[in-house]
Formats: C-alpha cells, structure tokens, sequence
C-alpha cells in the first residue's frame, strides 16, 4: 500500500495530532511485527494495544491510529483520532481495496476454506499477481490486514472470510465485494451460535450480499441445504461442484494414494492430481477449477497449478513419526463432519500394523456436543482402527459409546492438561508398522503431540 497521512486522515474522516510529511507502506496491529513505514493499529482488547504504541514507534511506525476514548495521546508520533480503531482499519482497507481494484474471490464454508484458498490462489498465480489471505486470517481483524497488505499492482485476491455467529458474513462480504463467492459446504463447525445447520448454510448464504454486480456464486451442490437457498434467487449466476453427477462439475475416475489423489472431471479429459488425500479434498479442489474456469485459466494450467500446491501445515498432512511409522496429522480444528471424513480415509489406507487414532474434544457445538461427538461412533470400527485415545471433557460421550464395542483397555481417555501422560502411553503403544492419525480442535492442542510424536 502507499497512503500519506493526509490522505488516511481524509479517508477516516478524522483529525491528526503531531502532523508530519510522512507517507505509510505496510500496516500491523502488533507492535513486535513493526517494521518502518508502517501504521500501527492500536486494537482495543483485555490486552490493550494502545499500551504498544511506544514500541512500535521504536520499531520504525511512522504514524499510529489513536482511538478517542484512550488518555495520554503520543506527542513525539503522528496520530490519527479515530472513535473506533478496528472500525477505521477497515475502513481503510475498503478504501484501498477499491484503489487497487482487483478480481476478488472471496472463499467461505464450514470446512475447507484454508486449503481451497490455496488451491484458487496457486491456480491464479499462473496467469494474475495474485495475493492470497496468509495462513486462515479470516475474521474482521485478518480480512482488512491481508487486503492493506496487497501490492498495488495485485490482479486476483484470494481472500478467507469465515463467521462463527450470524450476520459475519454480511459484513465481511460487504468489505471484500466478491466478484466471485464460493462455499465449500456446510457443516456443524461454531453450531453453538448458530443451533442448526439450516441457520449455519442461511449465515453462509450471506456471502451474496456484498457480491459486485454480475458476480458469481461458486457452491457446493452436493449439499441439500445450499441447493434450496440458492433457488430462492433465480437471477444469481452460479456454478455448482461435487462429486454427485447432478453438479455443473464432477469428479470421476477417483484415484487415491496417501500422498496424493488424481480424477478427471465431466468438463474435460485432462487429468488433475493434487498432493493431498481425502475425497473432501477433492470437493476443494473442483470448487478451485470452477474458479479457474471462471478467470479463462486453461484446464493445463491449471493442471499444473494443482500438482504443485502448498499443503498448510497441519490439515491432511502425512508426517515421519520418530516411532518409525506414519503419522495423519490433521489437528488444526475439528468437528463431527471434519472429523468422520478424515477417520473413514484412515481406515483404509494401507498398513502392516495397527492403526490408532488420537480423538480431541470438538469445541463449539452447544448443546449438540454430546451426541455429535458420541456420532463419531459410525466411523470407528475395531477391526480396521484398532487403538482410540480421547483427549478432553466433551468428548467422554463417545468413550461410553465406545467401549462396549472395543476390547478392554483399547479405549482411554485423557485430561488436556494430561499431555505427558497420553504421549506416554502413545510412544509405549506404537511399533514401526503402525499408523496414527491425530485430530481435534485448536484448544486441544494435539500439535503438541504430533511435535514429540514426528522425526
Ligand atoms: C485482539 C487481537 O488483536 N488479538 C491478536 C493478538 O492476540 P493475543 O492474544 O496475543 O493478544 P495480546 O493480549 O498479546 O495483545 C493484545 C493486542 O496488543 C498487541 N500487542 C501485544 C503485545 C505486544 O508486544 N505488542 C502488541 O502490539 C497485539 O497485536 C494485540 O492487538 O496477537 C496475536 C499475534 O499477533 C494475533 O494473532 C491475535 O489476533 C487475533 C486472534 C485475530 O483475530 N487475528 C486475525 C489476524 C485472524 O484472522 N486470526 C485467525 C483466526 C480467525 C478465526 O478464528 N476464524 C474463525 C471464524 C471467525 C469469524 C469472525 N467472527 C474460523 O475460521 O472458524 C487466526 O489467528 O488463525
Ligand atoms: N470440503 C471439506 N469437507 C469436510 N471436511 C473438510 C473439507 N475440507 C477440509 N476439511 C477438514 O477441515 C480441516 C481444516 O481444513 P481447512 O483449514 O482447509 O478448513 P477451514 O475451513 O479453513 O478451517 P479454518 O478456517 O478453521 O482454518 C481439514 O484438515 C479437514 O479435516
Ligand atoms: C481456530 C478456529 N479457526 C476454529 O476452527 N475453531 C474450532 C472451534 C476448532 O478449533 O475446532
């Protein structure tokens, strides 16, 4: 970005203290990010962000938004007096975001989001300077940090927008102005705050609010719940993918090894492999090829694009255990739908030993916890996932569930806190021929295990 302070103040809307002749490149809300040239965002939280404008200062800032209500205003840094800091950082990157202009691809759904962001942002770097959302800063505070740090030239935005209550995507819709939305499908992720799925697919639906006229709608059609909504707006254009053959585009001839999985799909004869398992994962990956489609990008390169995608860390990632065999870690966040896909994959991947999973508790599902996490009853079966380690409270439900149908002692359960414990009896568990698959939400922090657990 390039904004000089005058023409921030303008946009805002709002007065400068200790005015200066000074233009800003980057912007950050964390003081120990700072780099010069920047504008440091004070956020308002417990932790106060205000307290870190002296920091980032000293770190090279050049100018500070200052919110109305905080005492003490600098006097040796430009700042800008706004009534809301994390209202005006958003406020300035609409502002930005409607200067530079680009093709904007805004990517939601309850699973998926992360992983299809990638695929889009790889199939659009082969013919746009492309810029995508980093890691899944997908909330109102990581929507306008990734547009304020595109370049000026960026042609394609790839950008997560996720919501864990109603009316988040409204909002966030209406700051990214999609040309093209995209839902990768519903699930129960964050159904505390939203009670039922039906609630969880009308807040997804929101995406269409802030689409730019003549945009598109990318959904997944395999999904009853996307496929009414959708309906009840006759002149939206949309294209629909799964893998049922009453989608604008499927997949076929579905081949899957544990590193990688290729199909072709009813538009072409080209072939496409990405390096990642899972047939959800390839649900992602037709909902990135309808994208391509729509940004005139051939079905070769993007092809190519697919083959060589970034894999995140820690989503349907096969790792070297130290115990000699392999590791499925896929312990970013979970929840029953995420959860059932990844055990029915694990149970047939091909080994000589045992396999084992690592369940953690699935956060945020209300009332529905103890029967959503008792449901992941229907993906286990002792003859093909022989050992079954619970971590966490919520998930004591599925124990009981358990344990008439497995042998004595192949069920256990673990506090979170009782990471030692668990890592234990996992290192005295585990031979080189065995398999272990890990998965739970972020507060679980089964990361911590995989990190003692690989090479
Ligand atoms: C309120 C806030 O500023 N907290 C950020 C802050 O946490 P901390 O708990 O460490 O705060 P801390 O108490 O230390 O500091 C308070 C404030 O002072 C600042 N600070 C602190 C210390 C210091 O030396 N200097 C300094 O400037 C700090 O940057 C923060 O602004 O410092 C982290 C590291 O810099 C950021 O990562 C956090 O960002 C939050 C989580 C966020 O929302 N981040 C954005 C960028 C984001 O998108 N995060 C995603 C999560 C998105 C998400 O949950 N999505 C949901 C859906 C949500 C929909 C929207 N409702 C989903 O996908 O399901 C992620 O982290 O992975
Ligand atoms: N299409 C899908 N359907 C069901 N589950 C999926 C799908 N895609 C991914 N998952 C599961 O969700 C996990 C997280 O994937 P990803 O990070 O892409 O999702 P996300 O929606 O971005 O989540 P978050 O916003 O919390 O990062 C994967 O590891 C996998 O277990
Ligand atoms: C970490 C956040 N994006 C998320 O996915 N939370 C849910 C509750 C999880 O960790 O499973």
């Amino acid at each position: 970005m390039k904004l000089t302070l005058k023409e921030m103040a303008n946009i805002l809307n709002a007065p400068i203290k200790n005015e200066a002749d000074v233009t800003v490149t980057n912007t950050t809300f964390d003081s120990r990010q700072v780099k010069p040239g920047d504008l440091f965002i004070p956020l308002v939280a417990d932790n106060d962000g205000h307290q870190y404008v002296d920091a980032a200062k000293n770190n090279g800032a050049t100018v500070a938004l200052w919110q109305a209500d905080h005492k003490d205003i600098p006097t040796d840094l430009p700042v800008i007096i706004v009534s809301d800091t994390l209202a005006a950082y958003q406020q300035l990157a609409s502002h930005y975001l409607a200067q530079v202009d680009p093709l904007v691809v805004a990517v939601s759904g309850s699973n998926g989001k992360t992983t299809t962001k990638d695929f889009i942002a790889a199939i659009g770097q082969t013919s746009y300077k492309t810029v995508k959302t980093p890691e899944n800063f997908n909330n109102e505070i990581g929507v306008p940090q990734t547009i304020l740090s595109m370049p000026t030239d960026t042609e394609l935005l790839v950008i997560e927008i996720g919501m864990d209550h109603p009316g988040d995507l409204t909002f966030l819709s209406n700051l990214v102005k999609p040309d093209i939305a995209l839902l990768t499908m519903i699930g129960e992720a964050h159904i505390e705050f939203f009670k039922t799925r039906a609630r969880i697919a009308d807040g997804k639906m929101e995406i269409i609010t802030g689409l730019k006229e003549n945009g598109h709608l990318v959904f997944n059609g395999d999904e009853p719940l996307l496929l009414e909504r959708v309906g009840q707006h006759p002149h939206l254009l949309r294209d629909s993918f799964g893998l049922n053959s009453t989608n604008d585009l499927f997949a076929s001839d579905i081949d899957m090894t544990p590193l990688q999985t290729s199909f072709t799909t009813n538009q072409s004869t080209q072939r496409f492999t990405i390096p990642m398992t899972g047939r959800y994962n390839v649900t992602n990956a037709l909902s990135a090829i309808t994208v391509g489609h729509l940004l005139h990008i051939s079905d070769e390169k993007i092809a190519q694009a697919l083959v060589e995608a970034p894999i995140t860390e820690n989503r349907t990632e096969w790792l070297d255990g130290q115990f000699g065999g392999k590791i499925l870690s896929d312990v970013y966040n979970s929840n029953p739908t995420a959860a059932k896909e990844v055990l029915h994959f694990f149970a047939d991947t091909p080994t000589q030993g045992k396999r084992i999973a690592v369940l953690g508790d699935m956060l945020q599902l209300g009332e529905a916890s103890p029967a959503l996490h008792a449901s992941l009853i229907e993906s286990l079966d002792p003859t093909k996932i022989a050992h079954v380690y619970l971590v966490g409270e919520e998930i004591a439900p599925l124990e009981d569930a358990l344990k008439p149908l497995y042998p004595a002692g192949t069920v256990k359960r673990y506090a979170i806190n009782d990471a030692d414990t668990l890592l234990k009896d996992l290192l005295a568990d585990l031979t080189p021929d065995d398999e272990i698959m890990l998965k739970g939400s972020h507060g679980v922090h089964l990361e911590n295990i995989v990190a003692q657990l690989k090479k």
